[in-house]
């Protein structure tokens, strides 16, 4: 599917622009010549000076927004759909931590607004979505497979967005035959074949590391993927603005624009 933008400047909103991400996006679109950034919503609205106005609530926005790009907590999905719904703006969803309920919100809102949602805007995790997939089809009756991923100390939610993805991915492909647990703490059983193990380490500044694990007798085999700076994140998340701009209502995700 090919984006509508094309030769007009994309107006867009940065939602969570005084965090780690919403730093980084700023630096970026500020290169880029057919996109601005009309203003930003932070709750902490001077914790940087940015040459954009930023207000502490979606509430307050004057502007006018073609594409809201979320990077902030997973708590303030209530007010983007509203915000997306009365603007008829595309939202780009980059934040993790979704309940399954607040998934559905999404959902149902998608059916007035276009909405991407993605826990990892890498083309590399995107790829090795399928790669996981295809794999556990073919080892899963000899292996066992176990995701271990690897981020900062600052990261709130816990497993990763990326790891849940990579999960589903190879449930998928397994008829959602498994089971997830997440780490084996104050467990004194064996392990059975049907669980797939998700465990999360917290430390200093790492980006970002995911490992699938496919354990076997007498071999194993792992599929890694580490993302070296938070800006192969904030070019995924450009590359989905082009791609939502002008789009019909509907959810859409990382696969759809890398078709
Ligand atoms: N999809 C992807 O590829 C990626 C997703 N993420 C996700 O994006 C989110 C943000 O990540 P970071 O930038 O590292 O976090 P961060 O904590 O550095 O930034 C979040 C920003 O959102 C703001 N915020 C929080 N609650 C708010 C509210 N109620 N109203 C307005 N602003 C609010 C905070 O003040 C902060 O400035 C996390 O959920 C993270 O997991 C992060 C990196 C890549
Ligand atoms: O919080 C982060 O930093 C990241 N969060 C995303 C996730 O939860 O998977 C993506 C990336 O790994 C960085």
């Amino acid at each position: 599917m090919e984006s509508s933008f094309r030769g007009e400047v994309m107006k867009v909103l940065l939602h969570g622009c005084n965090g780690k991400m919403g730093q980084v996006l700023t630096k970026i679109i500020s290169e880029i010549k057919d996109m601005t950034v009309v203003c930003g919503v932070d709750k902490e609205p001077l914790r940087f000076k940015n040459e954009y106005p930023v207000y502490p609530s979606l509430l307050e926005v004057k502007e006018d927004v073609d594409v809201v790009i979320d990077f902030s907590n997973h708590v303030c999905l209530n007010s983007l759909l509203d915000f997306g719904l009365n603007k008829k703006a595309a939202l780009v969803i980059c934040t993790t931590g979704f309940s399954q309920e607040e998934k559905q919100q999404m959902k149902d809102a998608s059916r007035s607004i276009p909405i991407f949602h993605s826990a990892n805007m890498s083309v590399g995790i995107n790829l090795l979505m399928a790669l996981v997939k295809e794999a556990a089809k073919k080892l899963y009756q000899d292996f066992d497979i176990e995701i271990i991923e690897k981020h900062h100390n600052q990261k709130l939610d816990s497993p990763s967005g990326t790891a849940l993805m990579l999960a589903d991915a190879i449930n998928e492909g397994l008829n959602n035959e498994l089971e997830y647990i997440y780490g084996r703490h104050s467990k004194t059983q064996k392990r059975e074949k049907r669980e797939l193990g998700l465990h999360a380490i917290r430390g200093g500044s790492i980006v970002g590391e995911h490992q699938v694990i496919f354990a076997g007798a007498g071999e194993v085999i792992e599929l890694n993927h580490n993302a070296l700076s938070r800006d192969v994140f904030a070019y995924g998340a450009v590359r989905a603005a082009r791609f939502m701009y002008g789009k019909e209502p509907g959810m859409y995700n990382m696969q759809d624009v890398l078709k």
